[in-house]
């Protein structure tokens, strides 16, 4: 499947940490993710990966430059626009599954859908329940992240990211805790994601084994965009 229509865009994008002496984390950013992509952002340690995904994220606000999801240019949003197009349009699994200790994984997974409010409590429950099935989960819905395994808490997480059916997953390092083996389901999970229901996938990552499993690799070095490379595609 090629890429779709631009989703989610970087443009001219610089981030510079002001202080007494500043710190450039990025530098001129052009990149383009189309629908259904899954791309994963790749470089030595400190290349600038985790910065970059929080911008695209619109965790963090470029200095410069603009991030445009589904063609929306985002630099003018208050911080309450953009939590809301974050909400409704992005999904974020990160190293650690920040999952609520207190809470069962259905209900982890329930919290963005209450934050957005659109279903009934009903169709939130089912919709929950059944993501947790899709991650292979349907039997530990009432369990807590402590009685999960590392490879279950991260799928919870990924459950949680796709809740309220986002445009778009970020990642950074998503598989940074996990043996090999669920690592590879993350990634098997997210392919599958991205090519079978179109919703586009960034992850951050310096497994080299696993970024050659996605359709691109952007190459970051000293925080510069060094190369976009097409891989060979999975079939
Ligand atoms: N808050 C900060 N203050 C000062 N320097 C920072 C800050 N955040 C990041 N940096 C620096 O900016 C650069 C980019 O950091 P970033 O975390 O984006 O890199 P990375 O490629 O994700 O690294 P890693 O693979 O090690 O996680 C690094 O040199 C880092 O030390």
């Amino acid at each position: 499947m090629g890429a779709g229509e631009p989703v989610l865009e970087a443009r001219g994008v610089t981030r510079v940490l002001s202080g007494a002496i500043p710190v450039t984390l990025v530098e001129g950013i052009d990149l383009s993710i189309g629908r259904g992509e899954f791309a994963a952002i790749t470089g030595p340690s400190g290349s600038g990966k985790s910065s970059l995904l929080y911008l695209l994220g619109l965790l963090d606000t470029p200095t410069s430059g603009s991030v445009l999801v589904e063609g929306e240019d985002t630099s003018r949003l208050t911080p309450a626009d953009l939590a809301r197009v974050r909400l409704e349009k992005l999904g974020f699994v990160f190293q650690f599954h920040f999952l609520l200790p207190e809470f069962t994984a259905l209900d982890n997974v329930l919290i963005p859908m209450r934050k957005l409010a659109r279903l009934s409590d009903r169709e939130m429950r089912t919709r929950a329940q059944s993501l947790l099935v899709q991650l292979d989960l349907g039997d530990h819905a009432r369990k807590r992240p402590d009685q999960l395994s590392g490879g279950q808490r991260q799928r919870v997480a990924i459950a949680r990211a796709l809740a309220n059916e986002p445009r778009v997953v970020l990642a950074d390092e998503p598989t940074g805790n996990l043996d090999s083996r669920n690592a590879q389901l993350v990634f098997d999970t997210f392919r599958d994601l991205a090519h079978r229901t179109g919703t586009t996938v960034v992850t951050v990552t310096h497994d080299e084994h696993l970024a050659a499993q996605t359709d691109r690799r952007v190459l970051l070095v000293d925080g510069k965009l060094v190369g976009s490379t097409e891989a060979a595609h999975p079939a």
